[in-house]
């Protein structure tokens, strides 16, 4: 089963071991369209044109940058077959927001014996009925049969005793001077009674392999017997931020500035799924950097900072250090177009995220958002599209991403929704996607919902 709303994706068996040589390829056909088709397509600098510069030199900004949509596709590839963990078996407490990586099939029929829907009686045959002393309660032990013109006081989840015709409610019985059981409405042979595997019976599939685990799920699994269930476990994120000029408290002073991104990120990542294993503060250090990287057993490092070509932007020549495969090397979007993504080890990825705020946020939801997803096997959201309250300025060759607070049927794009800055988001319920050139006022835009907006700040960020 899928939730409403969200389109099926790679289910957890997938082991197509050629998924992340896919994205290398995908990756490298982009780099020939772009020598093909001009500056404005996708490509990034892989080894291959990383051999024609010399040591420290980066190739231009508009060759490598990898159109949006393509990064995202990219990011949802490179995590498949390989990248993924193997399932594990956890209690019901610890499953929810993983998938299942087994079916759920039922370990019994349900309900799993023949039980009242209704607090009443037990009948046997036409009325009027001759009343039990003793009643029969749920949980207690199979009631003595009963005989035709019988009844006997039943509660709602209580074992059918056997020969009952149908049970009659409480508001639908009245009992006469002599004692005797009345039907006040007309009855029919089985009424109110649960017969056994009316739901399902032991061995049904009850929800396939790749269904993420609701509270509902958690409810269904221990109905059908389960105390454990098998899922996908959470990929383990590492965030590494960079910055000499980052203070943890107080107010900024002396061109120090708050680290916006250590207290955003882990809960963020926490939202997309993954398990926060460890969040280092790294200054403006490459040894530290490459010792933090090398050292790393997560299946995500996040980075923060250092992505551009200032002096002290360390990624590129981390990564170059430790052989990483760049997989995308700046997106053709705004902000936050120096994002990267690199594979460091077999089993895990980079995500370089840039300095600045709210770039960072776009280098969250185009790169780690679907490289997260299709490791913990959750579906991709279904995209959907609302017209604009107010035109939206694009940028002339790249995807812009512009915070926008949901009213009514339309989508209205909201101030402060500069690269540094995070004003705009923060009152946010999603982020519009304008493609190149901008948005009409009333144009049907995509957006890309904020995690708080969909589920709710208690269920996604714990
Ligand atoms: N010559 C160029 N310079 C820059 C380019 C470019 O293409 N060529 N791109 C600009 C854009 S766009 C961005 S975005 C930034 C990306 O820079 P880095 O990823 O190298 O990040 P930093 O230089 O380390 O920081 C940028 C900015 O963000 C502030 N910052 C960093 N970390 C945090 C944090 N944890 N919390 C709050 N603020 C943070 C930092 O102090 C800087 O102000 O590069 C542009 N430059
Ligand atoms: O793209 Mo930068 O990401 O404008 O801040």
């Amino acid at each position: 089963m899928t939730a409403p709303g969200i389109r099926a994706e790679a289910p957890a068996e997938d082991t197509d071991d050629l998924d992340v040589e896919e994205a290398l390829a995908l990756v490298r056909d982009a780099h020939k369209e772009t020598r093909d088709d001009g500056p404005h397509d996708g490509s990034t600098g892989r080894t291959s044109d990383r051999a024609a510069r010399k040591p420290g030199e980066r190739p231009a900004e508009r060759h490598r940058a990898t159109p949006w949509p393509r990064a995202r596709e990219i990011a949802a590839r490179a995590a498949r077959s390989r990248a993924r963990r193997a399932p594990v078996s956890v209690p019901l407490g610890e499953a929810l927001g993983l998938a299942l990586a087994a079916p759920l099939d039922a370990l019994t029929d349900l309900p799993s014996f023949d039980t009242s829907a209704m607090d009443g009686w037990a009948v046997a045959g036409p009325g009027p009925w001759q009343v039990r002393e003793e009643g029969v309660l749920a949980g207690h032990a199979q009631p003595e049969p009963l005989t035709d013109g019988e009844a006997v006081r039943i509660a709602t989840g209580a074992r059918i005793p056997t020969d009952t015709t149908a049970v009659l409610r409480t508001e639908h019985g009245r009992i006469d001077a002599q004692g005797r059981l009345h039907t006040t409405r007309e009855m029919h042979h089985g009424q109110d009674i649960r017969p056994r595997g009316q739901e399902c019976r032991s061995g049904d599939q009850l929800l396939p392999v790749g269904t993420l685990v609701t509270p509902a799920v958690l409810g269904l699994a221990a109905a059908a017997g389960y105390d454990t269930v098998t899922v996908v476990p959470r990929p383990r994120a590492e965030v590494l931020i960079l910055g000499d000029e980052l203070l943890t408290e107080g107010l900024p002073h002396d061109g120090l500035i708050r680290d916006a991104l250590g207290p955003m990120l882990p809960p963020w990542l926490r939202a997309l799924g993954a398990d926060v294993i460890a969040v280092h503060r790294i200054g403006d250090d490459a040894r530290a950097l490459h010792k933090a990287v090398t050292r790393s057993a997560a299946d995500l490092i996040i980075t923060t900072g250092g992505t551009a070509s200032g002096p002290v932007d360390h990624v590129h020549p981390v990564l170059d250090r430790v052989g990483a495969d760049l997989l995308v090397d700046g997106v053709k979007v705004r902000p936050g177009h120096p994002m990267l993504l690199a594979r460091t080890k077999d089993h895990q990825h980079l995500v370089g995220l840039p300095g600045n705020p709210l770039a960072a946020v776009s280098g969250l939801l185009t790169l780690a958002e679907p490289l997260l997803r299709t490791l913990a096997a959750h579906p991709a959201p279904e995209p959907y599209t609302l017209p604009l309250r107010d035109a939206a300025q694009g940028h002339p060759h790249d995807t812009r991403l512009i915070p926008v607070v949901l009213r009514g049927d339309h989508a209205v794009p909201l101030h402060y929704n500069g690269p540094a800055m995070l004003r705009g988001i923060a009152a946010a319920d999603a982020l519009a996607v304008v493609p190149p050139g901008g948005a009409r006022q009333g144009e049907e835009t995509e957006l890309l919902d904020l995690p708080w907006a969909t589920a709710g700040i208690g269920v996604c960020f714990t």
